[in-house]
This record gives structure tokens, sequence and C-alpha cells, in this order.
């Protein structure tokens, strides 16, 4: 059994792994035409640098699951409030990162330790109902 004294940015293969899976599912939030169909997300999509957002939300992933890195980009309320994003769209945000976590057989268990992170943001990223 793997011991919890091993943190999530360790199992996951540090930097170089959590880098090359943010980069498959960047690409794929960004073209994602049910993300797109909310027009405030689809300008902001086309106006920020796909590296750019690749490096913060790398440099985020790696911070949130116990690596050195420290998180410099804005807070999730301050970038998402005025994206006006719904539950809908959050789930077709979700099922984007099932999709990049099983192309790259990221383990059950790791799996669920990354949809719990995500899930903890939910509040601060979709629109009240
Ligand atoms: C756990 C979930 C999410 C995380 C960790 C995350 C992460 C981030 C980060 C790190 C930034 C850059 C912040 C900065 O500029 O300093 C950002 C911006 C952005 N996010 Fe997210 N995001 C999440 C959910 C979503 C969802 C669900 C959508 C779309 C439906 C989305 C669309 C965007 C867009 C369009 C921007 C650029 C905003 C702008 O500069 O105007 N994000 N996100």
């Amino acid at each position: 059994m793997q011991s919890q004294a091993t943190s999530l940015y360790e199992r996951l293969g540090g930097v170089y792994s959590i880098a090359t899976v943010v980069d498959d599912f960047i690409d794929r939030i960004m073209d994602d035409p049910r993300l797109n169909s909310n027009p405030l997300v689809d300008e902001a999509h086309h106006r920020v640098s796909r590296s750019g957002f690749k490096y913060l939300v790398t440099e985020m992933v790696c911070w949130a699951t116990g690596g050195p890195q420290q998180y410099s980009g804005r807070s999730m309320h301050d970038s998402h409030a005025h994206l006006k994003i719904t539950a809908e769209e959050w789930e077709s945000f979700l099922d984007d990162f099932q999709q990049t976590l099983d192309k790259f057989a990221v383990p059950a268990a790791e799996q669920a330790e990354l949809f719990a992170i995500v899930q903890s943001t939910k509040p601060d990223i979709v629109i009240p109902a």
C-alpha cells in the first residue's frame, strides 16, 4: 500500500508529469464547444495566451498537490466570477478532466484526490443556481 507520507505531487510524478497532463487538459477545455458556447468564456479563451494559461494551471496544480511551487495567479473567485460559469458548464469541465486523466492512465486513488481538490473550488467558480 502507498504510504500517505508520499505527497500527491510525488505520486503523480512531479512537475514534468503534471505539466504534460495540464498541457492536454487546457487544450481540451479551450477547444470545448460546450464551454465556448458561453460567450464570456469564449472571449477569455481567445484573449489569454494558451501557454500562459498552461503555466498558471501547472503552477497551481503543483502547489495544490504538495509540490514546492507557489501559485502566483489570481484567486479562483477573481479569475472566474466575471465569466458567469453555470453548473452545466462545470459538468462539461469535469468531463474533460476525466478524459485527460484516463488518457494518461492516472490511477483511481490519485484521480479521486484530484477530483476532491477540483470540487473544493466549485463555490468560487460557478454562479449560484
Ligand atoms: C478547478 C477548476 C478550475 C481551475 C483550477 C482553474 C484555473 C484557472 C487559473 C489558474 C486561471 C488563471 C488565473 C489568472 O489569470 O491569474 C484561470 C482563468 C480562466 N479560467 Fe479557469 N479554472 C477552473 C475552472 C474553470 C472553468 C469551469 C472554466 C470555464 C467553463 C474556466 C475558464 C477560465 C477562463 C476563460 C479563464 C481566463 C479568465 C480571464 O483572464 O478573463 N475555468 N482558471
